[in-house]
């Protein structure tokens, strides 16, 4: 069964259609990029697979359950996990609590546990702490836990981010650009990182991102997108040597 089962998928934004028609199988531990345009759709398929927006059409499977037209927490729940073009993180939050929202998504305990901190909250925080430090010896930034996430560099804060997403033990990571403002020595070690993520942790990645030399240096499949359309999709190889993806996008 596949991870990601995506059929004609589609979302209109007053008088545009923004996604239609779209399409996509993920497999279990793939890493499989979403390239296209500036405005062709990506962020937007994006935000419909993670219950930002709600699909006019379609059908989203993750792992064989479907979730087409969840709220985003119970999307987060079922397993997807995301970041942004833009970081968001917690900047006035540390480093370890960064984490550590992420998985309080996935903690039940009541407002008042929380507020008297009974034994079940502060062995459920001990247990959180545990593992919000490994994750971050993982991503070696344990020595920064303590630290501001503002003050971190900026592939450090990248790094965080991942991170983060990855605390709410997810099936799916999506990475929307993930290289965006990195020089050529951080995309290489987040591409390092990104294949350590997939083998590490057992993951399946989808990834948006403008840099072909990520794209084809760790991407296994693609699909470009183009006014919202699926206009190709293969081996990343196959994708980048079709001629109408070089017209469409790389020959821009
Ligand atoms: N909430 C919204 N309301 C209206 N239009 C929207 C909304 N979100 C996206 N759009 C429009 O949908 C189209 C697709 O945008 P989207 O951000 O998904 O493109 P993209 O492929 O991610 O682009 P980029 O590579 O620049 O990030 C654009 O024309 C955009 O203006």
């Amino acid at each position: 069964m596949a991870m990601l089962e995506v059929k004609n998928l589609g979302i209109s934004f007053g008088g545009l259609r923004a996604v239609n028609g779209f399409h996509i199988t993920i497999e279990k531990n793939q890493l499989y990029g979403l390239i296209g345009p500036n405005g062709a759709g990506k962020t937007t398929v994006f935000n419909l697979l993670t219950g930002v927006y709600k699909p006019d059409a379609g059908s989203i499977l993750l792992d064989g359950k479907d979730i087409t037209g969840e709220k985003d927490i119970e999307i987060s729940k079922a397993g997807i996990a995301r970041t942004f073009q833009n970081i968001r993180l917690f900047s006035q939050m540390s480093v370890l609590d960064n984490v550590k929202v992420g998985m309080h998504n996935h903690h039940e305990y009541s407002v008042l546990a929380g507020i008297f901190h009974t034994p079940k909250y502060k062995k459920e925080e001990a247990l959180m702490d545990e593992k919000a430090m490994e994750l971050l010896k993982v991503f070696d930034l344990a020595d920064m836990a303590e630290t501001n996430a503002s003050n971190l560099p900026y592939g450090k804060q990248r790094r965080l981010e991942i991170a983060r997403a990855l605390a709410t033990d997810p099936k799916l990571l999506l990475l929307d650009e993930p290289a965006a403002g990195m020089n050529p020595k951080e995309t290489g070690e987040l591409m390092d990182m990104i294949r350590f993520v997939r083998d590490h942790f057992d993951m399946t990645i989808l990834l948006i991102e403008h840099d072909m030399k990520l794209v084809s240096g760790i991407c296994e499949k693609l699909t470009m997108l183009n006014f919202g359309e699926v206009l190709a999709e293969g081996a990343t190889s196959e994708v980048l040597n079709n001629p109408q993806v070089i017209t469409a996008y790389l020959g821009e």
